[in-house]
């Protein structure tokens, strides 16, 4: 019976999964430990799966707790000398800044021995140092030689051993010391990039607060649908939607997006990032083990284990290169034994050092350790890279094929006009049927219709819909009721019917939408869309970048237009009208003609276009889980800017890989032709080898900082996010405009200053993007009127979005331009046209759709 428990519990143990522990490993060296370590631990029994990040010495084992303890791996890593330990996940490693006793010991000793000219018997101190530093290089050495791998510890106890051999003592010492030295240098080295990589899996608390009941459990504890309380101050611990409260949330460590992203009920929130001002109550929608954050370590882990194209191409080439040079060394030390040279002591130094030298540990390093730097910095850019292959890729990039809904344009749609064919059919009924089958469609559109009936006191019921079917590239078909309904554009209306595509008229900047009843038309709707805030600039640095960018899109010709007008024509071809398999076509042939390409889109029926180009990038945390599953580079936020950096990032990725490998050879060859030419000095090459590795080390980590990444900003503002009236907006180089009166905002600290400063028109700032206005074009998207109580600081300052007013529904006699308390609708004459838009439309009144153009309303014909 008790025996029957305990099974119990073990099988119920055992359902509940595997864990994942991380070890800190120093004894891991080249990429040629993966193989060594890889081959102690997965044979053992309750391993399921190993990865070696070597830059940062670190093994993540998942395994079956119950079976194999974190500790029983850690020993069985440590009896090959190792040197594993067991690292509490997301806890920062303590690392011990000082050298370890017998390095300094050993080092006081062949100091010591330097002294031997004054004293020889001195000289004994250097073989006293090498007894004491020589033991650990050693044993380590043996292990490989069990393994059968050849790696520099062995190369460096030959040498050691040939020099002691030859009874030089001091070069056998130094050697011990330098190879010791450098290895504590590079771990130090390591240990500072790594530490980015432990900031980000340590991003998430622990516990959760209940709202309910205040009661604070564990994060993992927590089920979807549970609604937690989050203070200022605090991190967000799992991921959720905000159904009560406002706040601004800091969402850095996410998207690398340094200004704070307001939150009201509705808004998304992360894992992770930090609420700032506010209280929030937010509904879960994940489980602790599969949060955005836990992803997004996931998937930075996984690159780095990744080993890239030229990586795999140095391990091929070294596999063969140290056998070869060994063999050579020992020829080296031979032939003069054999040929009776009178000085065979010189060809067993030469052969030393040629052993020394065969080492090819910063060969082997000038890649990976790169690539882990640049993955990292690429990670607190807020940008996901798959690994080094991506980042090859991505700096040979020629074109930039953009998706336009949800990529260039926010794909968050509004609709213009919504029209009804066929009398017998009500405004109501049609809008009941159009929105409840749009219910079940993800697509940007099919919101903006929910939304529309609701605004008109329709309620959508999915249940009554009863089939659904997607047709990509055309629209949805849906029965509800017993009615077979057809949405979408032109080509759904071909399928569904025999009756004669409707010509539109003065339809620019709009996307008609159609839907079909037994074969008749019934309605027809318009909605447009309009442009992210920095995708002209991300375009225009891609131009600078020599990068060519193009739009695809499956909507309509005139919306592919009017979007390229709102961009002023910065993208040298589009593509509209696409199925999503003609996307696919137009890459490959963008390929062949132009180059390497990348393709950035949100996932919307684009997986397949993604993962076509030479890299895929996909938009935004929240992007649909194919498209992060097939495409190459996440984008954290929907920030197209970050596109030229990574680009930049990539490029000089590829710089540092190449001046890594030709200092390591260069160096190499100088140590080879001294010894050649009579001067085979063991210390050299030595020095040599440790040094260029450190090198290669400290150049890579010239990658993490901060402004090295950064596109060239010219103007006066220095990074990207500054922005004020008469300066920069966002991004833009500030050349055209004056840069001279107004100052530029740096950082969020200085833009809350500058929220209380409005009214001065020349100088202010605005917090987030979206937040400008400027002379030409009122507020736009999240503006909420502070200033609108005086409409003219809204003419060239920003709107605030927390403090809402209601705007004045202005008659056409005001000249200046308000803000709109909800959405993008301003009217040219300074009215909004929200609620009230049709009666606007009555009069005659005409309403701006997009970014700023004014448009005309378009008018359907129906033939
Ligand atoms: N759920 C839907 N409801 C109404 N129309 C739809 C729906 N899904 C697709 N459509 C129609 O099909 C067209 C093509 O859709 P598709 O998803 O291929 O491209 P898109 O989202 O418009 O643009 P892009 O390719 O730039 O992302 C849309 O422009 C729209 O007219
Ligand atoms: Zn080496």
């Amino acid at each position: 019976m008790e025996n029957d428990e305990i099974l119990k519990a073990s099988l119920l143990n055992k359902k509940k999964s595997y864990e994942k522990s991380n070890f800190d490993v120093l004894g891991i060296c080249c990429t040629k430990e993966v193989f060594l370590i890889e081959g102690i631990l997965k044979p053992l029994e309750g391993v399921q799966d190993v990865s070696v990040i070597v830059p940062s010495k670190t093994v993540v084992v998942v395994h079956d707790p119950l079976l194999i303890s974190a500790s029983q791996i850690a020993a069985s890593l440590n009896q090959v000398k190792l040197e594993a330990s067991i690292r509490a996940y997301g806890e920062e490693k303590i690392l011990n800044t000082w050298p370890k006793p017998y390095i300094i010991a050993f080092g006081l000793l062949l100091v010591v021995s330097l002294f031997k000219n004054f004293y020889p018997p001195l000289g004994w101190f250097a073989l006293g140092a090498v007894i004491i530093g020589f033991p650990p290089i050693f044993l380590k050495s043996i292990t490989s030689i069990r393994r059968l791998s050849l790696d520099m510890n062995i190369l460096m106890a030959i040498a050691v051993i040939g020099a002691v051999a030859l009874g030089d003592y001091s070069e056998a010492g130094t050697i011990v010391f330098l190879f010791t030295t450098a290895e504590w240098l590079e771990t130090l080295a390591r240990h500072k990039a790594a530490s980015g990589m432990t900031s980000l899996m340590s991003m998430t608390p622990q516990k959760a607060v209940l709202a309910e009941t205040r009661e604070v459990v564990d994060a993992e504890k927590v089920s979807i649908d549970s609604l937690i309380a989050v203070l200022a101050g605090e991190i967000v611990p799992i991921d959720g939607v905000v159904v009560d409260g406002r706040s601004e949330v800091d969402e850095r460590t996410l998207t690398g997006e340094s200004f704070p992203v307001p939150k009201q009920p509705g808004s998304q929130v992360w894992a992770g990032t930090q609420n700032i001002d506010g209280y929030l109550c937010v509904r879960t929608t994940a489980m602790a083990e599969n949060l955005a954050v836990t992803r997004m370590v996931r998937l930075v882990e996984e690159a780095q284990s990744s080993r890239s194209h030229t990586q795999r191409l140095i391990d091929t080439c070294v596999k063969y290169y140290t056998p070869v040079v060994v063999v050579l060394a020992a020829g080296v030390a031979i032939l003069p034994l054999i040929m009776k040279m009178h000085n065979p002591k010189q060809g067993f130094l030469l052969a030393l050092v040629l052993i020394v030298s065969a080492c090819p540990c910063a060969l082997v390093l000038s890649t990976p350790i790169a690539y882990f730097c640049a993955l990292l910095k690429a990670a607190q850019l807020g940008l996901l890279v798959k690994g080094g292959d991506v980042l090859e890729a991505l700096s040979q990039v020629k074109v930039a094929a953009f998706d336009k809904t949800g990529t260039i344009t926010r794909g968050e749609f509004t609709i213009r006009e919504f029209h009804v064919f066929n009398s017998d059919i009500s405004l109501e009924t049609l809008l009941y049927w159009v929105s409840s089958i749009e219910s079940k469609s993800s697509h940007p559109m099919a919101s903006a219709l929910v939304e529309y009936a609701r605004s008109n006191s329709v309620e959508q019921n999915t249940h009554d819909v009863k089939e659904f079917i997607i047709f990509p590239g055309e629209g949805v078909f849906g029965q509800i009721d017993g009615h077979d309904i057809f949405i979408g554009n032109r080509r759904i209306v071909v399928r569904a019917s025999s009756q004669a595509v409707p010509s539109i008229a003065k339809m620019e900047g709009v996307t008609v939408g159609y839907v079909v009843y037994r074969g008749e038309l019934i309605g027809a709707f318009t909605l447009s869309d309009s442009c992210r805030t920095g995708t002209e600039e991300a375009i225009s640095e891609l131009k600078s970048l020599v990068i060519k960018s193009v739009m695809l899109t499956g909507d309509s010709t005139s919306a592919a237009n009017f979007a390229q007008n709102q961009l002023k024509k910065a993208l040298e071809e589009i593509h509209a009208e696409l199925l999503p398999a003609d996307k696919v076509h137009v890459i490959n042939d963008l390929k062949s003609r132009v180059g390497p390409t990348m393709m950035i889109g949100d996932g919307m029926n684009d997986a397949h276009a993604l993962a076509t180009a030479d890299v895929g990038i996909s938009m935004g945390v929240s992007g649909f889980a194919v498209a992060t599953e097939t495409s190459h580079v996440t984008l954290m936020s929907n920030d197209l800017q970050k596109i030229p950096e990574a680009v930049v990032l990539a490029r000089r990725t590829h710089q540092i890989i190449l001046v890594n490998i030709i200092l390591s050879i260069v160096t190499k060859s100088a140590v080879f032709c001294l010894a050649f030419a009579g001067y085979p000095l063991l210390w050299a090459a030595v020095l040599a080898d440790v040094g260029t590795c450190l090198l290669v080390i400290l150049h890579s980590m010239m990658l993490l900082r901060e402004e090295e990444v950064i596109v060239k900003k010219i103007g006066c503002c220095g990074s990207k996010k500054s922005m004020n009236n008469g300066g920069c907006l966002s991004g833009s180089n500030g050349s055209e405009k004056s840069c001279s009166k107004p100052n530029c905002c740096d950082l969020e600290a200085q833009v809350k200053q500058c929220h209380s400063t409005l009214e001065s028109n020349s100088s202010s700032c605005c917090g987030t993007k979206e937040e400008v206005g400027n002379d030409e074009r009122a507020c736009l998207k999240t503006s909420h009127a502070k200033a609108a109580t005086k409409t003219i600081s809204c003419q060239s300052g920003c709107c605030i979005s927390p403090t809402k007013k209601k705007v004045v529904e202005k008659e056409g006699s005001s000249a200046q331009k308000g803000c709109c308390t909800d959405g993008v609708e301003s009217t040219e004459r300074g009215g909004c046209c929200g609620k009230s838009y049709k009666e606007e439309v009555a009069r005659k009144e005409n309403c701006c759709g997009g970014c700023e153009t004014l448009m005309e309303v378009p008018e359907i014909i129906t033939e």
